[in-house]
């Protein structure tokens, strides 16, 4: 028995005992850790506790696991006709290059076996000017096939970047449109993270789209070529053979595969919630800093993190499983099966080969043999490009979940839990009126977008040049009443009778800076260019900046023209003055001032306020400060149990600010 045994002790069967080992090894510990920290109690109890963060997406209903199916197929095609957006494109000749290329190569490949099996002929039969002459054919060649693989590559790199291009100019055209940006992360709740999906899933979906069309059209194109060359030369059994197991290894094989579509959007889903959280210890650093809040972030991060890594590893453990039988089926069956079907002719002893010379015979059996191999290769290939398909279909499902959630938004629709007992209520049901000088609600609904009603019906008119003050207790509903007005917020009913947009001017509490240089800074939303081209000067807008004591920056920064990162740079009161800036830049019809002076002292205030009244501007503006009482002739008092009242300021005896 010994001696028997010993014969399978060689060194590479050592060596691969050795990996299995350490693998099984390896995972086996791996196990053994998650489960101790699992039955760690208070660590388990600790996370859960500790660590809860809102990211996800909450509330919604169960979704539909992607996978290939009908439906993906019909998702693939609405947003190939968004990639390819007709025939006579470049993106279609692009395609038909790399489809060429591609002939190209397969041909190179026929050309390559025939060429090889002839040197290995001359060679066999001694023929040393025959082998001479056919090596050196070969050589010239050779640059040939590098420009034609070299050309396959550029064509499928400039296809991805033009799918990507279109897709995604696309989706920003329809996200940027109106407030759509701002409902899809305000309103709805369907998505969580619209930076990752724009970025991150749509190039993944552009290069899985390239790839698999590369990697299935040039196996299909191999298989016919192969498949006609061997049915003339081999027969049809061997050919019926070979596809006879392309469609059972096929259909096997997608059938198992079926979980990768939803690893894949689940895995993207995290990679989102992992880039948010780390986007907002960048974003809030100084008053994580203040606060020492590193070590509640870390917590934070690394829940998100392990999240993510956990799924990544159950990914990869199920990849790993589906790789060996994928190997086994796609690779090393396929040949196995090759070398069946390719022996059916030699077996049958047909006459033709019979009566071939021995080296005529091999050479025969080299050429039809490596076409053979290449076929099997190529039905390998196919059938491994079904796991990206299955990849595709995750990507698929995510960006066209992204597009549903963006056209319902600009449809006016949007899911979003709603609060008990607001069934009745229908968001987009009021009547918006555009008229000069007035802002008007009538019987309009008060309503925050899940359907907690704040005030019944508001009914209140203002005039150009009725400066009113809204004030009242937190949470009753003033900013609100401005985000109605905004139409950020839908209208539950009644009719809103406002400017046309560009008259009516909001300034928040904490202004926006823009990226760009210091004039976009004042201009904002217009480009500083678009402020020179309708003729405004310089001289004009350091004006603005004196009104607001900001002249400094000017030469401090280094002109109008400078850029900086203005958000970082300025301080608190000074984006405040800078947002003041802005107004008397666009000098709209009405002002929303939503506690926009709150960081700014009180002289400077005085003379913004003043100014404002010179030039005609009417202010609506939120405040608790009772300084501001004398810019206003009228105040909306809102009592945050669902009453307000609107009369001139002088009727209020009680004070509603400090
Ligand atoms: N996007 C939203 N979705 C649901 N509810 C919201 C949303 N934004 C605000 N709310 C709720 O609406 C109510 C009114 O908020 P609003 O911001 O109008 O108050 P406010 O009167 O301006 O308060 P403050 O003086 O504190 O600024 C609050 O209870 C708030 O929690």
């Amino acid at each position: 028995m010994a001696p028997n045994l010993s014969k399978y002790l060689t060194r590479n069967n050592a060596l691969a005992a050795s990996s299995i080992a350490i693998t099984l090894w390896l995972v086996y510990k791996q196990n053994h850790a998650t489960k101790a920290k699992a039955s760690n109690k208070s660590v388990a109890k600790r996370e859960k506790e500790e660590i809860q963060y809102m990211i996800s997406e909450k509330g919604t209903p169960r979704k539909k696991r992607a996978q290939v199916d009908a439906l993906f197929f019909h998702h693939l095609w609405q947003l190939l006709k968004i990639g390819v957006p007709g025939v006579f494109t470049v993106e279609v000749g692009y395609m038909i290059l790399v489809a060429l290329s591609l002939v190209g190569r397969t041909g190179c490949d026929l050309w390559m076996i025939h060429s090889l099996s002839k040197i290995e002929h001359a060679i066999v039969c001694m023929d040393k000017s025959r082998f001479m002459t056919t090596l050196a054919e070969y050589a010239v060649y050779l640059p040939v096939i590098s420009v034609i693989n070299n050309m396959l590559k550029f064509t499928v790199g400039e296809l991805k970047i033009r799918l990507r291009a279109n897709v995604t100019r696309r989706l920003y055209d329809d996200y940027l449109r109106k407030f759509t940006y701002y409902h899809m992360s305000n309103l709805d709740n369907r998505v969580a993270n619209a930076d990752q999906l724009l970025t991150t899933d749509i190039d993944k979906f552009c290069e899985s789209v390239a790839e698999l069309y590369c990697n299935t059209s040039k196996p299909i194109l191999d298989i016919l070529l192969y498949i006609f060359k061997l049915n003339t030369n081999m027969g049809f059994g061997t050919i019926g053979l070979m596809c006879g197991y392309l469609i059972f290894a096929g259909v096997f094989l997608t059938y198992l595969r079926k979980p990768v579509s939803y690893f894949t959007s689940n895995e993207q889903k995290l990679e989102g919630e992992f880039r948010h959280v780390n986007a907002r210890i960048i974003t809030y650093s100084e008053e994580i800093a203040f606060y020492h809040g590193n070590e509640k972030e870390k917590l934070t991060v690394l829940t998100s993190f392990n999240k993510l890594m956990g799924h990544i590893r159950k990914f990869l453990r199920f990849q790993i499983v589906m790789g060996f039988v994928e190997n086994i089926v796609a690779k090393y069956f396929a040949i196995s099966v090759g070398f069946l079907s390719m022996s059916i002719p030699f077996m049958s002893d047909r006459e033709d080969l019979r009566r071939l010379h021995v080296a005529d015979r091999s050479k025969f059996y080299y050429e039809n043999g490596t076409m053979i191999v290449r076929l099997g290769q190529a039905i390998g290939r196919l059938i491994l490009a079904g796991r990206e398909l299955s990849k595709l279909a995750g990507y698929t499902s995510r960006v066209t979940e992204l597009r549903k959630v963006i056209n319902d938004l600009n449809e006016g629709k949007y899911q979003r839990d709603m609060v008990p007992g607001s069934e009745s209520l229908k968001p987009y049901s009021g009547h918006i009126i555009f008229q000069n000088n007035t802002i008007k609600f009538d019987q309009v609904p008060v309503v925050t977008p899940n359907g907690d009603i704040l005030i019944k019906e508001l009914s209140v008119e203002i005039k150009s040049g009725m400066n009113v003050l809204v004030c009242g207790p937190n949470g009753a509903g003033k900013s609100s009443v401005f985000r109605i007005l905004g139409e950020l917020w839908p209208l539950f009913g009644g009719t809103l009778t406002k400017p046309p947009r560009g008259k009516l001017f909001y300034i928040p509490q904490k202004p926006y800076m823009t990226l760009g240089s210091l004039r976009d800074q004042i201009t904002y939303p217009h480009c500083g260019s678009e402020a020179l081209r309708r003729g405004v000067t310089d001289e004009q807008l350091e004006n603005h900046l004196k009104m607001v004591q900001l002249e400094y920056l000017v030469d401090r920064e280094g002109g109008l023209d400078a850029v900086a990162d203005w958000l970082e740079i300025l301080s608190g009161g000074e984006k405040q003055r800078i947002a003041m800036a802005r107004l008397f830049y666009h000098a709209p019809e009405f002002a929303i001032l939503d506690e926009c002076t709150s960081a700014v002292s009180l002289d400077v205030e005085e003379s913004m306020y003043s100014y404002c009244k010179e030039v005609g501007i009417t202010l609506l503006t939120v405040s608790h400060r009772k300084s501001l009482w004398q810019h206003h002739e009228y105040a909306l008092y809102l009592d945050g149990r669902g009453g307000y009242s609107f009369k001139p300021i002088e009727e209020y005896s009680e004070q509603f600010g400090s």
